[in-house]
């Protein structure tokens, strides 16, 4: 007799085979970013997840950020980290360790992913002029070097793929005066997404997805159309910081992206389970004429 739990893992994997074939050769966008990259166990997870896809014909792009570690390295140096209305003052000391530790980051993913035996290139957005941008203003006020995309230039990143390597991007760029910006790391993830036309951008952080309401945590809605987001956002049932995450999402989907999952980076193998199963983990959002594959009442 075969015992069930071998079973079970065939299933898993027969499971899986349907969107191994729709996302063949297709561009997925993972912006990771939150929890899963202070812990070492989780980062491991995240970049094997990510070498799976690659290995089996998916073409990832990994979008990070590292907000904790650049506030740690501010820390460091005797600086105190300011925000105004949630986004860091960048000043030129800041921008600089920014910079400093996002390309440190960005050179351990690359680490990582190479030990799999996948070849990846880490990248800014100032390499290949990929992400343009200008200041941003907070409700008017100067914070310094933070900058708005402006214009993506996918080429780089079009080369990257097509010469099958693994690319990994940290949201700094340059705006026309060649000053330095750091960027919102879900911003550029979004932007890229829309850039390079991929079928996914999938949001790693530190929330299991979006809720009907938002102070109950067991109204996880699994899938959204796009009209269904919109309309969480303006009869207000989500909240403070999944407002700009969501409409990340929206725009994404409205420029061409089919699906955006939002997902728990927490949760071991969270980007598996949404890709290669049918009910994923996560929310998922959908363009208004994507089809539900999980009906919540099934
Ligand atoms: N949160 C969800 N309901 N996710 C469904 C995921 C379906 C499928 N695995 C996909 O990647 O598109």
């Amino acid at each position: 007799m075969v015992n069930q739990k071998y079973l079970d893992k065939a299933e898993t994997l027969i499971e899986a085979l349907p969107y191994i074939q729709r996302f063949n050769r297709k561009i997925v966008v993972v912006k990771y970013g939150g929890s899963a990259m202070l812990d070492e166990e989780l980062k491991a997870n995240v970049i094997k997840d990510v070498v799976l896809l690659k290995l089996i014909g998916f073409k990832p792009i990994i979008v990070h950020g590292g907000g904790k570690e650049i506030s740690r390295w501010v820390n460091k140096v005797g600086m105190e980290p300011r925000f105004v209305n949630g986004l860091r003052v960048t000043d030129k000391d800041t921008m600089e360790i920014a910079e400093m530790v996002l390309a440190k980051v960005n050179k351990e993913l690359v680490t990582l992913v190479e030990s799999l035996g996948v070849q990846a290139v880490g990248i800014s957005g100032k390499d290949g002029g990929l992400l343009q941008c200008h200041k941003k203003l907070s409700k008017g006020e100067d914070i310094g070097y933070v900058g708005d995309i402006e214009k993506v230039n996918p080429k780089v990143l079009q080369d990257l793929l097509e010469k099958d390597f693994l690319p990994i991007v940290f949201p700094i760029g340059f705006d026309t005066n060649f000053d330095s910006y750091n960027i919102n790391a879900d911003d550029a993830a979004c932007a890229i997404a829309e850039a390079v036309h991929a079928e996914k951008l999938v949001f790693l952080s530190d929330i299991e997805g979006v809720y009907k309401d938002k102070d109950d945590p067991s109204s996880l809605i699994s899938e959204l159309h796009v009209h269904e987001a919109e309309k969480l956002i303006s009869d207000g049932y989500v909240g403070g910081g999944m407002i700009p995450k969501l409409q990340n999402c929206i725009d994404a989907i409205e420029e061409g992206v089919n699906r955006v999952h939002i997902l728990d980076g927490r949760i071991p193998h969270s980007l598996l389970l949404e890709i290669f199963t049918n009910k994923g983990i996560g929310t998922a959002i959908l363009r208004e004429d994507g089809e539900k594959y999980y009906n919540e009442h099934e």
